[in-house]
């Protein structure tokens, strides 16, 4: 977290990786200075143009990026819209750009993210349950908030520009409501009122589960996750720490299509090598648009997780042909490209399987660039009927099943609040089946990988072993073996990765900085 009490402005331009929250690992300490200095340099830049503007020009401008937050969480809150889709086509519409974008953008992620955290402040600021307020004036209160404990703008500044922007959106009323509350909210400061929730709470999983704005069932399925994979449960403040922590943007450079070396590809990005994967570069910055290899898809977006299981498939042994490939979940394609990366340069070819027909149309844009021949077909279709049609036809198979996300929970602000324990029943149904048909589509002697982007043992355990109940023509391959074969030989020796006593693999962020990814990898026998 970074403060900019000097700013005129009263605010801070704090970027994605602002640390938020108490008990966060360390990993990245130096790229965390190293974008400091960055933020250091921006700030002088900003503060001579600032001066050379009269006061109601900066305010007008400020009002502009607390106006622009504003209306991203309430299309959040009231049209089901995901931030990291509306925010950045509204910044550009506005013509919010430079520290004012980085402003509005702190301000939106990290009041989504940490908003069960302020609601609980909150709660004991007003004379009435939150439930009673209205949606609006309950957004502007928890924008005040993180201004306030999150990104140390001055009292007076979040205050008072706070109150500005519910008389303009809310109404007059409401504006003295949110002076008298958000006053109250700077009486303390954050770790006073961390200690304030903790003590409230009833037990300690709910006063982290506060602390850290997670709901209480997550952070007891994820409580549960760490156990049931052999992680003491004491990590679950770290774990949920980590959530609350922007990810470093990280690119995967396709095999046989780009590599780190290829300077043209790279253009002038900062980029370092990623910590496990041999394909992964982390990029110092947050915008890889203007990246000639991700313009051109011999490059892309992709969380080190994602890359790691991927490759772990393709990289296992199986008996016989290895020619046919299939994704059966694949939108919107990250990992199809990168399987299609590795078929190619061993002359095989990759089906990719989408039910979503514009999911499937990214797909078809993620491997674009995939020389000729190696992408058989990119198909719209249930990938439950895939077995029965297809039986016996694939030699590796990728189940990427639609999950719950809470491995993700630190890519999609919002996502935390709106899933539901009901969500599980209906998607452990799909991924048994989805499982189940991928069996039955490879040939036996062929591959299967399980992977979901949760660790909820119901989606990730409870789900292979209700399949192989039911099965006798199915081992179990040795996953940490296999991810182990995969990573770059420089983390192989003097930093092995973490990876338990079972046959499956489960990452987490708080331990490998990756998304908490699920691996399990199956051989059909017979
Ligand atoms: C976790 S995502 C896959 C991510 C993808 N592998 C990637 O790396 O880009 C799961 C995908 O499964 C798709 N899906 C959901 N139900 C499906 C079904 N019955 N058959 C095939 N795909 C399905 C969803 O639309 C979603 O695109």
């Amino acid at each position: 977290m970074s403060g900019y009490a000097g700013d005129p402005d009263g605010r801070g331009g704090q970027g994605r990786g602002g640390h938020e929250g108490r008990g966060g690992r360390g990993y990245g300490d130096e790229r965390r200075s190293s974008a400091g200095r960055q933020r250091s340099a921006a700030r002088s830049r900003g503060a001579r143009s600032t001066t050379s503007q009269a006061p109601s020009e900066r305010r007008k401008r400020t009002d502009q990026a607390r106006t622009a937050a504003f209306d991203v969480l309430r299309e959040v809150d009231e049209s089901d819209a995901y931030a990291n889709l509306v925010l950045p086509p509204l910044l550009r519409e506005r013509r919010i750009r430079g520290r004012d974008a980085g402003f509005a953008t702190e301000l939106t992620y990290g009041t989504l993210r940490l908003r069960g955290r302020y609601d609980a402040i909150l709660a004991t600021c007003v004379d009435r349950p939150l439930s009673g307020l209205d949606g609006a004036l309950l957004d502007v209160l928890r924008l005040g908030a993180h201004q306030l404990l999150g990104m140390r703008v001055p009292v007076h500044a979040a205050v008072s520009e706070t109150v500005g922007l519910a008389r303009n959106r809310v109404g007059a009323g409401p504006a003295q409501m949110v002076n008298a509350v958000l006053r109250r909210v700077s009486e303390r400061t954050l770790d006073e009122w961390l200690s304030v929730l903790e003590k409230e709470a009833p037990d300690a999983l709910s006063g982290l589960a506060s602390t850290q704005s997670h709901p209480l069932w997550i952070a007891r399925a994820l409580r549960e996750a760490l156990a049931g994979n052999g992680r003491a449960t004491d990590e679950i403040g770290d774990l949920l720490a980590a959530d609350n922590a922007a990810p470093r943007v990280t690119l995967v450079a396709r095999p046989g299509l780009t590599d780190a070396s290829d300077e043209d590809a790279w253009g002038d990005a900062d980029l370092v090598a990623g910590r496990w994967a041999p394909t992964a570069l982390r990029l110092e910055g947050s915008d890889p648009s203007g990246i000639p290899a991700i313009r051109d898809g011999l490059a892309g977006v992709q969380d080190e997780g994602s890359q790691l299981v991927t490759l772990a498939l393709a990289g296992v042994p199986v008996d016989g042909a290895d020619s046919r490939w299939l994704d059966l979940c694949a939108g919107p394609g990250g990992k199809a490209a990168l399987l299609a990366a590795l078929a190619a340069q061993r002359g095989g070819k990759l089906v990719a399987n989408e039910v979503a027909p514009h999911r499937a149309r990214l797909v078809a844009r993620a491997l674009a660039a995939l020389p000729e021949g190696v992408v058989e077909e990119v198909r719209i279709g249930d990938g439950r009927e895939v077995g029965a049609e297809e039986p016996g036809a694939y030699d590796r198979v990728l189940v990427d099943a639609p999950c719950t996300g809470l491995g993700a929970l630190r890519r999609r602000p919002e996502s935390r609040w709106r899933r539901t324990p009901s969500d599980l029943a209906a998607l452990t149904g799909l991924q048994r089946e989805l499982l189940a048909s991928a069996l039955d589509a490879v040939r036996p002697g062929g591959v299967v990988a399980y992977v979901t982007c949760s660790p909820h043992l119901a989606e990730t355990q409870l789900v292979v072993a209700d399949v192989l109940k039911k099965r006798d023509d199915v081992e179990r391959l040795d996953a940490p073996a296999a991810v182990r074969a995969v990573v770059r030989p420089a983390a192989r020796e003097e930093d092995e990765i973490p990876l338990g006593e079972r046959d499956d693999v489960q990452l987490w962020p708080h331990v490998h900085g990756t998304d908490a990814m699920h691996l399990t990898l199956l051989r059909r026998t017979a």
